[in-house]
Parts: structure tokens; sequence; C-alpha cells
């Protein structure tokens, strides 16, 4: 777990950071988004040392952070970056073993670490182990500036705008790798980001910040339902605020069992969002889907009335 308690930075005199408090659990995904400079990256930057606060207290597993050994931190926190910051000079596989190496891992166990690393993030070691950085696309770039972050097997991931300078595809398929690889690692990760969308997508918790302080913090589905206010409601994205709870959650939370007038003609799989369904509806003129299952059996219905969550029959 990690808990900032009334954590303050200043840069002169500039308060970057102004008394915020936060508790991240083991194992949650925690997003930090708000507008520019207001002290996002300043407060990820502060749970690794990389900036020194100037008030409060940071503990990781009700430690303070200034009582870990510069390794321990090392070990037990990762950190990637939008401009990945991988060594030019050096190939794939040499980054990626770059933390094992300063902890002076035996070189085996470095080596065996990056294969399996490089599986992990799908690269494969014949194609890519011996590249440099600047022979990859931005997106492979990224995958090894994760694998490298995860090089140690750390509890935390810190990663900053680490899918910024991707096109939206990659960034998508990205997001979901990473979803994918935290629900079986178990990380607990402090997210930055700009985009609204991809923290909604990614975040258990919710953080949102504004001139250095924090306006709510909650699960999105609770701060886009009830917002603290103007602020919070504008970047949620205002009256766009319904579609993006739409594509939180799935069909089968609106679905009807099958009724008996026939399968409808459309289909929608079961664990597709209700934005997904709705745009299906749009595109092809229809109210109605059959909801089906891995298999392409349907297994209930979803009409545009329950979709939009109408109450009453239909
Ligand atoms: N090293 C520094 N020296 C002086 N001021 C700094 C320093 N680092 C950050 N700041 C200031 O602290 C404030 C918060 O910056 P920070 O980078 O944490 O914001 P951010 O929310 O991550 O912004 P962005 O989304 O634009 O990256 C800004 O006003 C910034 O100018």
């Amino acid at each position: 777990m990690i808990e900032l308690i009334n954590i303050s930075k200043r840069f002169g005199s500039t308060t970057a950071v102004d008394s915020i408090s936060l508790k991240v659990e083991s194992g949650e995904f925690c997003c930090l988004v708000g507008t520019s400079g207001c002290g996002k990256s300043t407060t990820l930057r502060m749970i690794n040392r990389l900036i020194e606060h100037s008030d409060g207290e940071i503990h990781i597993d009700q430690q303070p952070i200034r009582s870990f050994r510069e390794e321990t931190l090392r070990r037990r926190i990762g950190y990637a970056i939008q401009s990945t910051g991988l060594f030019p000079h050096w190939t794939v596989a040499r980054n990626i073993g770059l933390v094992p190496r300063l902890l002076k891992w035996p070189k085996a166990r470095i080596d065996a670490r990056v294969e399996e690393l490089m599986a992990l993030l799908g690269l494969s070691m014949d194609e890519f182990a011996g590249k440099y950085p600047d022979q990859l696309s931005g997106g492979q770039a990224q995958r090894v500036g994760v694998a490298r972050a995860l090089a140690a097997d750390p509890d935390i991931l810190l990663m900053d705008e680490p899918f910024g300078a991707l096109d939206p595809i990659t960034r998508e398929s990205l997001q979901l790798e990473l979803r994918d690889l935290q629900a079986r690692l178990g990380k607990t990760i402090v997210f930055v980001t700009h985009d609204m969308d991809e923290a909604l997508t990614l975040a258990d918790r919710l953080v949102v910040m504004h001139e250095g302080q924090i306006m709510q913090q909650g699960h999105p589905l609770s701060v886009l339902r009830d917002p603290a206010n103007d602020f919070v409601a504008s970047l949620l994205g205002g009256e766009d605020r319904g579609l993006k709870e739409a594509a939180l959650l799935p069909v089968s939370e609106r679905m009807m069992p099958l009724g008996t007038g026939g399968v409808a003609r459309e289909r929608i799989d079961q664990g597709a969002s209700l934005r997904e369904a709705l745009s299906v509806m749009l595109w092809r003129r229809v109210e109605r889907l059959a909801v089906v299952d891995d298999d392409d059996i349907p297994i209930g219905e979803l009409s545009f009335r329950r979709l939009v969550g109408a109450r009453g029959h239909d």
C-alpha cells in the first residue's frame, strides 16, 4: 500500500503539490488526471524519490520511504515514462536488464529474466533482443520501457504518460495488455495521464487534480456519476459523461432474458460495453440486439430502452 499524508512540494515560490493525501491499496490501479501543470508528475516522482517532498510523509506498507535504502526503492518500484528513457546505444536486451544489473544479479539470472519479460510483453527474442531503440516503432519501444520497469519484479509500477506518444490503435491495445498484465501479476500501479478516456478505462481509483490539490478521488463510475464540482464535471466531459459511463458498463448489466418474439438479427458480445451496443444500434438502425456468449450462442437481448436505463417494460 502506498500512502501520501499531507504531501506538499514547493519549487522556490511555486507550490507544485499542495498538501495532498492519497491511499493506493496493494494491487490497485490508480490514475492521476488533471490539467497541465496540476502536479501529477511531481506527485508520481515523489513516490520513488526522484523528487524529494517538502512536507508530509509518504509510506509504503506503513514504512516511511525515507527509511528505504536506494537499492530497495529500485527493486520495489518500477518506473516507465512517455519518452521511454531507453539508452540509445544499448540493445533492447541490455536496456531491459538495466535494474537487475544495477542490483548485481548474476548474468544467467539477468538473461533468463530478460527472456521472460520479452515473452510477457510479446517481443520475440530473435527479432528484438539485439535491436537498438531507434530501430523500434513507438509501440515496441514502449513495450521495452514497460519490460524494463518490470525487470526486478517490483510490487509497485509508476507510469508517467507511458502511451502518450502513440497512435490511438496501438495505445488502446497496450492499455488492454497493461490491464491484463496488472490483473495477472497483481502489481500496484500509479499511472499519470491527461487522457480522461484512458484513465476511465484503466483505473480502479481515479484521482482528479487541479492546481496542486486533489479535487476528487474514487472509483471511476462514482466520480462520473457524482462529480464533486464543476471543474471535475467539465474535465470528465460535461454532457459526454453519459457515453463515458456507457463505455464502462458491460452489456450484461442491462441484458434481458431471451423473449418469445424470436432472436434479434444483430448480435453483440456479452462482454461488449453498452457504448459499443449503442454504436451497433445506431449503425445498423435497430432497437434490439441479441446478446451472445463466447460461442456466439444467444443468451439474452438488449433493447434501446433498457440500454438507456429507462424504467418500465419494453
Ligand atoms: N523542477 C522544477 N522546478 C520548478 N518548477 C517545477 C519543477 N517541476 C515542476 N515544476 C512546476 O510544478 C508544477 C507542477 O508540475 P508537474 O510536472 O507536476 O505537472 P503535471 O500535472 O505533470 O503537468 P503536465 O501534464 O503538463 O506534464 C508546474 O507549475 C511546474 O511548472
